[in-house]
């Protein structure tokens, strides 16, 4: 899949439940309106989602599966059950949370990587990381890409928006590694996406300010408001 996005977008198709647009159907149709509009990857929640994806559009996708935990904030492919679900989908790449917070039942991110590795050598992994302390932990891991997915959405990073700054939070991280980095979160503008290109990101995943009509009208509105 890394080749495929190299210098490319990534189209994020995902609406949950409580989002107007929830339905595989939907999002299947999503992804064909992306890639006909020149996407070259899409990235998608559930294991329902991806296989209704993948009937409509030949293009790989970056799987993920959002559940949310009792005993652990972490949400994107916490556990062995949503690797499961994902291998059986068919998707190219899995997401993870690949932040050092607490997981369900204290499992250990270096053992979700060697279990996924173990059941399917071929499957790419990408680390959504909140930090640069993520970043390193994710390369030592042997993750093969990172995405600045959860900078913001974490305690720590709470209120941060990864163009802050002239997009600093990318800057830093591509400094401090040396595997593929794609900037995601935020990226709402083709003037956002075209700098994290200039800057060295090797992809962009580009969600809700293409697929999430409820939160563009919401930015329409709010300039009368
Ligand atoms: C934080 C979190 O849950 N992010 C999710 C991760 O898959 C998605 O809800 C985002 O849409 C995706 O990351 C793309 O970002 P944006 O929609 O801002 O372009």
């Amino acid at each position: 899949m890394l080749e495929k996005v190299k210098g490319n977008l990534i189209v994020s198709c995902q609406a949950l439940p409580d989002e107007p647009l929830h339905s595989s159907y939907i999002m299947s149709k999503m992804a064909l309106a992306a890639m006909e509009g020149g996407a070259k990857g899409i990235r998608a929640n559930s294991k329902e989602d991806i296989i209704e994806i993948k009937k409509a559009v030949n293009l790989p996708v970056v799987g993920i599966v959002k559940r949310d935990y009792e005993d652990s904030p972490v949400f994107i492919t916490a556990t062995h059950k949503e690797i499961d679900e994902l291998i059986d989908s068919g998707c190219e790449m899995i997401a993870l949370d690949a932040t050092t917070r607490k997981r369900p039942d204290n499992i250990e991110l270096a053992d979700l990587v060697k279990y996924t590795r173990e059941k399917n050598s071929d499957i790419q992994l990408m680390a959504d990381i909140a930090t640069l302390e993520d970043a390193v932990q994710a390369e030592q891991l042997g993750f093969d890409c990172i995405s600045t997915t959860l900078h913001g959405y974490t305690e720590e990073t709470e209120g941060k928006k990864l163009f802050h700054d002239d997009f600093k939070f990318l800057k830093d991280v591509l400094e401090k590694v040396n595997i593929p980095v794609i900037a995601e979160g935020n990226v709402i503008t083709p003037e956002m996406y075209k700098r994290c290109m200039e800057l060295g990101a090797y992809s962009s995943v580009v969600g809700g300010a293409i697929t999430r009509p409820r939160d563009i009208t919401k930015r329409f509105a709010g300039m009368m408001e």
